[in-house]
């Protein structure tokens, strides 16, 4: 790994996610600065030393510096992590575009598609960002387990082999493993698809289905997310590997995830507001849910699990309709 022993890294972005992995990079060595664009978060971050709204319980290293400015986080920075919501990506690459020195590299965490035009992150960072190295953090991570230190393996994907090894090199350290790929697209496929197939999920066992339900949205889930993934270019064996199967199956069968925990709660009949509000953090699925839809209706990708799902959330949809048209569909070979 080709990074350096102490670099000076902006993460943008102060959720849970942002902090976990601001936490992970000062144990490795790095000095951080974290940047939330709510000034009243920063304040609270500063008095209690702690993100007690998104990841209690973990103290925040002296190395790690709130911040609300974008020049401060970004000043002398050597490395540059973008941790937002992918709703909020495309505004904040635009805001990083008159920061950033030419050819100075962009990674970012974030799991969705832009909403609206439906673009990978990596083409709407090409948009505002321009011609630098690029590279996408994904796998399956919660920041809760991250946060307190529990073995986890990701994966890093850059077009430019280097800059994968760069960023992973950063990262990796202690119980923390970064792997890389070159394959950007099917990583970001992934990380996107699986969190609308996690609330496929949380629908089933919230309607009190059984185990063999549950396995076969997860087998068939990653059916339609290799089916989408390699039209668009994705390789396959990224489809089975830690960004695919192994998150798909993390947020799939765990309650820490907040797009399983929306299944849930539709399930039980909540309103998506009334869920989203109790969870109080993002739930990447929901927006991502119409972005696949799009995706999948404009190259004419069949992916009946995540079509149900937007139905469910975005056509009134009651999820009892949703499976009677899952199992009413014709039988057909497995593989084709
Ligand atoms: N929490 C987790 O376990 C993991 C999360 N991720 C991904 O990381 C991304 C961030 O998620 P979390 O940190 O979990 O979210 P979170 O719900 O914990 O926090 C969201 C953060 O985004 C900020 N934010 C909201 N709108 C914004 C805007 N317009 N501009 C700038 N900042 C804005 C909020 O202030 C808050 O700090 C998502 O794409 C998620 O899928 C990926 C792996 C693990
Ligand atoms: O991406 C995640 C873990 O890898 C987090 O999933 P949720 O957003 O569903 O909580």
């Amino acid at each position: 790994m080709n990074a350096p022993a102490s670099a000076r890294i902006a993460v943008i972005g102060a959720g849970s996610w942002g902090t976990a992995l601001a936490l992970q990079l000062v144990a490795n060595g790095h000095q951080v600065r974290l940047w939330s664009h709510e000034p009243e978060q920063i304040a609270a971050l500063e008095r209690d030393r702690e993100n007690r709204q998104f990841l209690p319980g973990v103290a925040l290293p002296t190395g790690l510096i709130p911040t609300a400015s974008l020049t401060d986080a970004l000043a002398d920075a050597s490395d540059c992590l973008v941790v937002v919501p992918s709703h909020a990506f495309r505004t904040v690459a635009g805001q990083l575009a008159a920061h950033l020195p030419t050819g100075f590299g962009v990674a970012w965490a974030t799991k969705g598609l832009d909403p609206g035009s439906n673009l990978l992150l990596h083409q709407v960072a090409q948009e505002l960002l321009g011609e630098r190295p690029l590279a996408v953090v994904s796998g399956p991570s919660f920041a809760r387990e991250v946060g307190d230190g529990l073995p986890t393996a990701v994966t890093v994907a850059a077009e430019r082999e280097p800059f994968a090894q760069h960023v992973a090199g950063l990262l990796h350290g202690g119980r923390f493993r970064a792997y890389t790929s070159s394959d950007m697209v099917g990583v970001e496929i992934c990380g996107a698809a699986k969190n609308v197939l996690a609330i496929a999920t949380g629908i089933a066992d919230g309607l009190g289905f059984g185990a063999n339900t549950r396995a076969a949205l997860i087998t068939r889930g990653l059916a339609e997310l290799i089916r989408l993934g390699q039209a668009l270019g994705g390789r396959p064996e990224t489809f089975m590997g830690l960004a695919g199967m192994g998150d798909l199956v993390l947020t799939c069968t765990d309650d820490q995830s907040r797009n399983r925990r929306m299944g849930l709660a539709l399930a039980a009949g909540e309103s998506i507001e009334a869920a989203r509000t109790r969870i109080g953090q993002e739930v990447e699925g929901v927006l991502t849910a119409k972005a696949i839809h799009g995706l999948a209706q404009r190259l004419g990708i069949d992916m009946p699990i995540s079509e149900q799902v937007y139905l469910v959330l975005h056509a009134g949809v009651s999820p009892a309709q949703a499976t009677q048209a899952l199992l009413e569909r014709e039988p057909k070979p497995e593989f084709h």
